[in-house]
């Protein structure tokens, strides 16, 4: 049978760079806001990778620990797509106008209950998120750790939204994630770099082919 797997490859630093990973098939690029980040853009680049971009890529804010009412004025000022956020504080308006894509570290079992309730939750106040980004733990850092997160913990995983494996995927373990999990997206990060913030297309073109032959093979 075989599904349409979503692909997002994060942390792009350079418009040329951008425009070059969207030729290849991905269907997301990630902009890094976190300062701390190798792969942090600055807000005016990140405009210049958002307008070089063809329109049916989307262009994805990652956000650690902002307020939303302030991820939503740079999403909206810079055309973001989707936010993909990191321990953000509570939100209190009902309204949010951009695709969410909280992003959640598991370790545990106890982990994946807690992001299954966390999603509940969200559901029940009338905000369910666009999707939710499974990660790997690692203390002391949000994401691009290079980790796996525990696959045979997700192998049964049904969240109410769509969700997306993040942590340590690279051009050769991307099939074997895709056949045992299934998720309904990919993201990478480091496991497609040249240089922190600069990718290797061929590692890129790799990784999109691997995943979207695994997915078409399901
Ligand atoms: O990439 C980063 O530096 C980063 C920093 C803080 C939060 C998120 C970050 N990236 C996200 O982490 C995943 C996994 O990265 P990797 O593939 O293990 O290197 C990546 O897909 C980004 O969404």
């Amino acid at each position: 049978m075989g599904y349409p797997i979503r692909i997002k490859i994060c942390g792009v630093t350079d418009p040329l760079e951008a425009v070059k990973i969207a030729e290849l098939g991905a269907d997301a690029i990630g902009l890094n806001f976190y300062p701390s980040s190798p792969r942090y853009v600055a807000p005016p680049q990140a405009a210049a990778i958002v307008r070089a971009l063809p329109p049916f890529t989307a262009p994805v804010g990652i956000f650690v620990g902002w307020p939303m009412r302030q991820v939503c004025a740079v999403a909206y000022q810079l055309g973001l797509r989707a936010v993909q956020t990191y321990a953000e504080p509570p939100l209190r308006e009902d309204a949010f106008p951009f695709a969410h894509i909280p992003a959640l570290r598991i370790r545990e079992a106890g982990d994946l209950e807690a992001a299954q309730e966390y999603l509940r939750a969200l559901q029940a106040a009338g905000r369910p998120p666009a999707a939710v980004l499974l990660d790997a733990f690692v203390p002391g850092q949000w994401g691009g750790t290079g980790q796996t997160a525990p696959w045979e913990l997700l192998e049964n995983f049904a969240p109410p939204v769509p969700w997306i494996l993040a942590g340590g995927l690279t051009p050769e373990n991307v099939a074997d994630a895709v056949r045992r999990l299934r998720p309904w997206g990919v993201d990478v990060a480091g496991g497609v770099e040249a240089a922190p913030g600069r990718k290797d297309l061929e590692k890129v073109r790799q990784f999109i082919l691997q995943a979207r032959i695994a997915a078409s093979n399901c």
